[in-house]
């Protein structure tokens, strides 16, 4: 059984990412780095959209789920208690997710002038953006606080307090320049608890490492992904609490709702839960601590 809940997928995925930071935190190198493979003469400085850099990254492994382990999960999460209906409803998510797996994203990451100064043209830099990700200086704590000063228009922007999506507008926290140790002002530890603290993922970056330079993009790709993709049903919030599964619960809510009325929590609370299943207790977030 396959309920249709899902907003019409693009065929093919074109996100834009901005790539945000203060003056000379390392943007242009690591863009250069990733997409080229070799830092790139920029001769062209532009005043608004500067450096377009276009790759198209895998989205993978979103999910790792088969069918196989989808059911297995519903009957995890669920203990058998469910009616068959959801149980389907459930196993066609996982499934869902899997599929995402074959994905590929075309993704064009935007190293943007940000113009803090023009309200309106700041916004809309801002507004043109599927996900950012958030760039410091390992060496300078002024760059540190400057994205903490970024993040807070971003939430203005996309008005992140008011989304209850079960994913958080994808932001990602990338800490550059993490070769140059010597020098460190900001820690692992401090940049690490600022990302959980927005509920973001936080990634720590050298343009000589290749590698590291794939794990941000990818969990950008990734986390806008998610954002974008999943069904409307995961975005409503849990309104029911784990005890309303149970007989009681659900007599309870028979005595004073229609049907309709009573699955809908139950359908809520069960989405959430095989997200918190296949993602981790990262999922869901909870919105309302954004504003
Ligand atoms: N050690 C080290 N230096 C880096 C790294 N990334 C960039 N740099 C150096 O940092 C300086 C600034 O790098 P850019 O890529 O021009 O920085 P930017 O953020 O694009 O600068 P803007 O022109 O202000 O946009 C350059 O001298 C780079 O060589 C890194 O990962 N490690």
């Amino acid at each position: 059984m396959a309920l249709q809940t899902h907003r019409p997928r693009k065929r093919n995925p074109a996100y834009t990412v901005g790539v945000f930071g203060a003056s000379k935190v390392g943007v242009t190198s690591i863009l250069d780095m990733y997409i080229f493979g070799t830092i790139i003469d920029h001769a062209i400085e532009g005043f608004g959209f500067a450096n377009p850099h276009q790759t198209t990254i895998n989205v993978e492994r979103v999910s790792p789920y088969t069918e196989r382990t989808a059911n297995m999960i519903v009957s995890k999460i669920t203990h058998n208690k469910l009616p068959q209906e959801l149980s389907d409803l459930i196993v066609d998510r996982v499934i869902d997710l899997q599929r995402l797996n074959q994905q590929e994203c075309k993704v064009e990451m935007r190293q943007l002038r940000l113009r803090p100064e023009y309200p309106t043209l700041h916004h809309y830099q801002l507004r043109t953006c599927d996900g950012i990700l958030l760039v410091y200086d390992v060496t300078s704590r002024e760059s540190f606080e400057y994205i903490q000063t970024l993040y807070d228009d971003v939430k203005k922007v996309f008005r992140v307090a008011l989304d209850l999506r079960p994913f958080p507008f994808p932001l990602c926290v990338v800490a550059n320049k993490v070769d140059s140790s010597g020098a460190r002002e900001v820690s692992t530890f401090e940049g690490r608890a600022y990302a959980e603290t927005i509920n973001r993922e936080y990634f720590e970056t050298s343009f000589r490492d290749f590698k590291s330079l794939e794990r941000a993009m990818h969990g950008i790709t990734k986390a806008i992904y998610l954002y974008e993709e999943l069904p409307l049903q995961f975005w409503r919030k849990p309104i029911a609490a784990e005890s309303e599964l149970d007989a009681e619960g659900i007599q309870k809510e028979e005595g004073r709702s229609t049907e309709c009325a009573r699955k809908t929590p139950q359908r809520n609370w069960l989405n959430c839960k095989v997200l918190q299943t296949l993602f981790g207790e990262r999922q869901p977030p909870t919105p309302p601590d954004e504003g």
